[in-house]
């Protein structure tokens, strides 16, 4: 093999200590992670926000676990989303899967944001999210945004994202992550609240065409080498997802990346 030279030894020096601190990097982020799921209201810090009262909507915004829903609940949410999504589903090549989307919703790391109407208590919309690694990041990924119809473009979706992104934030994860069909309108929503395309979104190309995009939205305080487009210098693929979706947070037939 002959001998190494002195530059060439340094350079393999170089690589170890930077995938030690890779490594280090990717432990340190699973505890802040660890440490998100472990709250047991992240709503508590922020009471102005449990509140909405704007056109013509009196809301309360309630935090559950997945495993805090009750049956009632439960049914709401999984009409409201297929009453929302189904076709939307249906006209991609993801295709409407209930048994995976069920799995999915109700997976013991599912949180929830949830919208009631604070005169008659009924359920108005919700949002499904969880506290995860994603490449390697710690993320607050929001798997879901659903409203019911008659309380869609009355600023509750915006308040609901204005919540998601304070609880990200405020313990510490790096970014808001979603995904979103592109064959529909709410990637508008997406963009119109600030929410752009990030870095690991996959681009088209002659071999694959991608019917969803990632948007995000960065943690600035936290992240100041950190865009939604250029992403650290050293980017991290740690492949440390520990469950089953893709890192586009659905399930979706076919597509893994
Ligand atoms: C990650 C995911 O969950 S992707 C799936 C998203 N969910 C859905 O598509 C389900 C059906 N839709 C909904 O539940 C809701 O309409 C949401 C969540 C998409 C948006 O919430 P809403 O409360 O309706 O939106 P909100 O009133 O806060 O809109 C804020 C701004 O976003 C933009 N916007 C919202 N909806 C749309 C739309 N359909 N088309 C274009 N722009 C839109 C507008 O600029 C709007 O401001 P304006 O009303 O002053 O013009």
């Amino acid at each position: 093999m002959g001998r190494k030279t002195a530059a060439s030894t340094a350079k393999g020096k170089e690589k170890r200590l930077q995938r030690k601190e890779e490594q280090q990097r990717i432990r340190d982020a699973m505890i802040v992670v660890a440490e998100a799921n472990k709250l047991e209201n992240p709503l508590s810090d922020f009471s102005v926000f449990q509140k909405y009262n704007k056109n013509g909507i009196v809301a309360n915004l309630i935090y559950k676990k997945s495993v805090d829903l009750n049956e009632f609940e439960k049914n709401w949410l999984f009409s409201l989303l297929k009453r929302n999504m189904q076709l939307k589903y249906e006209q991609c090549s993801w295709g409407w899967n209930e048994a995976k989307k069920l799995e999915e919703l109700f997976d013991e790391s599912a949180r929830y944001l949830i919208a009631k109407n604070a005169n008659d208590n009924s359920y108005l919309g919700f949002s499904h999210f969880r506290f995860d690694l994603d490449e390697g990041i710690e993320v607050l990924y929001c798997y879901e945004l659903q409203l019911d119809n008659h309380v869609q473009r009355k600023g509750l979706g915006k308040f609901m994202m204005q919540i998601l992104e304070l609880m990200a934030f405020k313990n510490n994860m790096k970014k808001v992550l979603l995904t979103v069909l592109k064959n529909n309108n709410y990637s508008k929503f997406f963009r119109a609240v600030g929410y752009e395309l990030d870095e690991t979104s996959p681009i088209d190309d002659e071999e694959a065409t991608y019917p969803y995009e990632i948007l995000s939205k960065v943690n600035k305080r936290l992240a100041p080498t950190l865009t939604n487009s250029g992403a650290t210098k050293s980017h991290i693929h740690s492949h440390s997802h520990s469950h089953g979706h893709s890192h586009n947070g659905h399930y979706c037939p076919g597509h893994h990346h």
